[in-house]
């Protein structure tokens, strides 16, 4: 392909470091790319997501993909709405990066270091969900910004600490920074925290082509779509905050033909929800890789169940 893409991304520091590694790969595939830089009403306003809305940061890039301005639009993935947007393709998920929560402290503390009545920053319901039912007698504090400002109100003595994800700091190359790495079995990720998505035009063949056999990892994606199917199930069932975290495990099978044993790949769900009266609900289930999504929807099924809105009608997120 000799043309030149055009890949769109937003002005953050960390939406550039990350469509730069994108930009590189492409290059080094020996594409010729050219980054466009497009402002989304999510970085101009300093409004709460939960005001704001989904999709914030996603639908002016989308727009400008759709409408050809570029031809190439990478996202983290976790901000992107669950429905699908008929117009583009997701071409590829790229090797995602680790998805879990990160702690940064003052004084090098981790979590249970932290005093009673600590404060503590974050503007994520699930975070803050989490933090809450560890029972440690913090204070979540409500927050939102850039990484970099949100890591200054620690460094500014405003906070103790503040909550980001693992894979935001990596990118911007201050993991040094990073006081404690938090576990799933404590804080579960935001379904498809640490992923992209690189999408470009449904009729943009040549550019899908080169993409998926360029940046596309089959693990990430199953992983991703196991949690993504999981949060879309759920948000059409109740307005809870979310964590999922899907991890591709080996298994041992037997071989129904010759009875000998193998090892296969499967994928290992874990999701969290919180209930109105900030109980945590959890679950797991592991299933076949290629049965992501199926998995994916019965475990979001099942913390339906456990919460008793199983049979509730489509409310969306709030
Ligand atoms: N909602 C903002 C956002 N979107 C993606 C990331 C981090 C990188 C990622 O998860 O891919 C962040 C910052 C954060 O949650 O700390």
């Amino acid at each position: 392909m000799n043309r030149t893409l055009r890949i769109g991304t937003r002005g953050s520091a960390l939406a550039l470091a990350q469509t730069g590694h994108v930009a590189d790969a492409l290059r080094e595939a020996g594409a010729t790319v050219e980054i466009v830089t497009i402002s989304t009403p999510g970085d101009r306003s300093s409004a709460p997501i939960a005001e704001i809305g989904i999709g914030v940061f996603t639908s002016a890039l989308r727009d400008a993909l759709a409408n050809g301005e570029i031809d190439v639009a990478v996202h983290s993935y976790k901000d992107l709405p669950t429905a699908r947007d008929p117009r583009l393709s997701l071409a590829a998920v790229p090797p995602r990066e680790d998805p879990r929560d990160a702690l940064v402290a003052r004084d090098g503390l981790t979590l249970g270091e932290l005093p009673t009545g600590a404060k503590v920053g974050t503007g994520s319901p699930r975070r803050a969900a989490q933090l809450d039912a560890l029972g440690l007698g913090i204070e979540v504090v409500p927050l939102r910004g850039n990484v970099d400002s949100r890591i200054r109100k620690v460094a500014d003595g405003e906070l103790d600490a503040v909550v980001l994800a693992r894979a935001g700091i990596a990118r911007l190359g201050r993991t040094a920074e990073i006081t404690e790495t938090l576990e799933p079995i404590q804080m579960l990720p935001a379904p498809a925290q640490g992923a992209l998505a690189v999408e470009c035009r449904v009729d943009d063949v040549d550019t899908e082509h080169l993409l998926q056999s360029t940046l596309d990892d089959s693990a990430s994606r199953a992983a991703v779509a196991a949690e993504r199917a999981l949060l879309a199930a759920l948000e059409a069932g109740c307005s809870a905050p979310v964590g999922a975290l899907a991890d591709v495990v080996e298994d041992l099978a037997e071989d129904a033909a010759d009875g000998s044993t193998q090892v296969v790949l499967r994928l290992s769900l874990r999701g969290v929800m919180a209930t109105e009266d900030g109980d945590l609900l959890r679950a797991s289930a592991t299933g076949d890789l290629t049965a992501a999504e199926e998995l994916g929807r019965a475990l979001a099924a099942e913390l339906l169940d456990l919460s008793g809105h199983a049979t509730a009608s489509p409310a969306g997120r709030s």
